[in-house]
């Protein structure tokens, strides 16, 4: 991309944020931090794209920088397609959504939401329309003349998000801003916010350490840990296909087993652990007497005493654990892999468990639920 005079009006041909090159460092009491490295990222327009990772990982820092609180220490931010480095906060067409969600105390709702229109000048009548439609959007008519501290969390942060909408900025950048709220209140406002979303049709830059957050709203994700995208994906893709020991881990529960290829074809590689267990992993480039490492996820696998069929993955092991969940019983296995084994299992049933702590069973999965971990080698 070549780059655009600062400030250089948008000519709307680029994506609607895009990371090329960026590096942030920090220097704090002598010592130097890598917040953000090597972020090449392109985020389309209109895209719901979630920035998720464990503390420290750097999303809000990615925020940042697209938001103009921070300039990088290499590389370069575009809006539209225009540079924006060296263009501050308040000239960027984007808007932050805090966690807190900084509402002024002492203004009604409708005030706080038209604050922004009135000290641009917007003519009365069009403040009305607009504050009110906002307010239809996010739910709040009718609780025009209520103070913040009359609202609930979830009503303040609805306040918050039609207060940043209300001027139209080609995107929102919101950070963790429903982690304040209890967990039914935030599984509300995940579905509230996706559908405010869809119907405004403006780029949502989401930044959350909440893999169940993350996977629900977003059109793609990207998974950070120590500063780097370790993957990009739609939250299908990171979720069943994660492409790193580290997303596997982070994002919900894995699997994670390996071993000795005893079997190498054209796309695939097989371990085998004697009479127990045999796992087929669809991979390139294996050879026989390599080693190779999977994940499989918990609700893939089945359990069962019988042994399965010849077509499927299998390992047979002695249950540790039995964890009845309502909708599912958790099973902990120890396996013939030498490694515990969870498998999450339906209770499509109602009666007993398929099996009791101490019980030998086989579990057993289709080889394309098999994922293989990095190359063979
Ligand atoms: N102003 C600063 N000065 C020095 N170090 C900083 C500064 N801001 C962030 N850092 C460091 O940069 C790294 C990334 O921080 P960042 O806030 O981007 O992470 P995060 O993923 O958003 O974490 P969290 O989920 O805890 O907010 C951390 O190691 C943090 O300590």
């Amino acid at each position: 991309m070549t780059s655009t005079p600062p400030g250089a009006p948008a000519d709307g041909a680029g994506p609607a944020i895009e990371f090329a090159g960026v590096e942030k460092t920090y220097h704090a009491r002598g010592e130097t931090v890598a917040a953000v490295r090597g972020l090449d990222l392109e985020i389309a327009r209109g895209e719901f794209f979630s920035l998720l990772g464990p503390s420290g990982c750097g999303k809000t820092t990615t925020l940042r920088l697209a938001g103009g609180f921070e300039e990088p220490t290499a590389g370069e931010v575009f809006l539209d397609g225009a540079s924006v480095t060296g263009v501050p906060a308040s000239r960027r067409d984007v808007n932050t959504v805090f966690q807190s969600y900084a509402l002024f105390p002492h203004m009604n709702v409708f005030d706080n939401v038209a604050f922004g229109l009135r000290r641009r000048g917007v003519p009365k009548g069009e403040v009305k329309a607009r504050v009110g439609g906002m307010l239809d959007l996010v739910d709040l008519a009718g609780r025009e003349r209520r103070r913040p501290a009359e609202l609930s969390g979830g009503q303040q942060q609805r306040v918050a998000l039609a207060r940043a909408l209300v001027n139209r900025p080609r995107a929102l950048l919101l950070d963790e801003p429903l982690a304040a709220l209890d967990l039914k209140l935030r599984q509300a406002m995940q579905v509230e916010l996706k559908r405010i979303q869809r119907e405004v049709g403006i780029t949502f830059v989401y930044v959350t350490h909440d893999q169940g957050e993350a996977l629900s709203m977003s059109d793609r994700v990207a998974v950070m840990d120590e500063g780097r995208v370790e993957q990009l994906g739609t939250p299908r893709e990171v979720y069943e296909r994660p492409a790193t020991r580290f997303v596997a881990g982070f994002i919900g529960t894995s699997n994670l087993l390996g071993g000795e290829i005893a079997e190498a074809g054209p796309g695939t590689a097989v371990i085998s652990y004697g009479p127990d267990g045999r796992i087929e992993v669809p991979v390139g480039g294996a050879a026989e007497g390599g080693k190779l490492e999977l994940t499989v996820r918990p609700e893939k696998i089945g359990i069962g005493r019988d042994r399965p069929a010849d077509g499927l993955c299998r390992i047979r092991g002695t249950v540790t654990e039995v964890v009845y969940l309502g909708t599912s019983t958790n099973y902990t296995v120890a396996t013939a892999a030498g490694k515990d084994v969870v498998v999450f299992s339906q209770n499509v049933t109602s009666g007993e468990d398929v099996a009791a702590r101490g019980d030998v069973v086989w579990l057993s999965w289709d080889p394309r639920h098999s994922y293989a971990l990095g190359e063979p080698r």
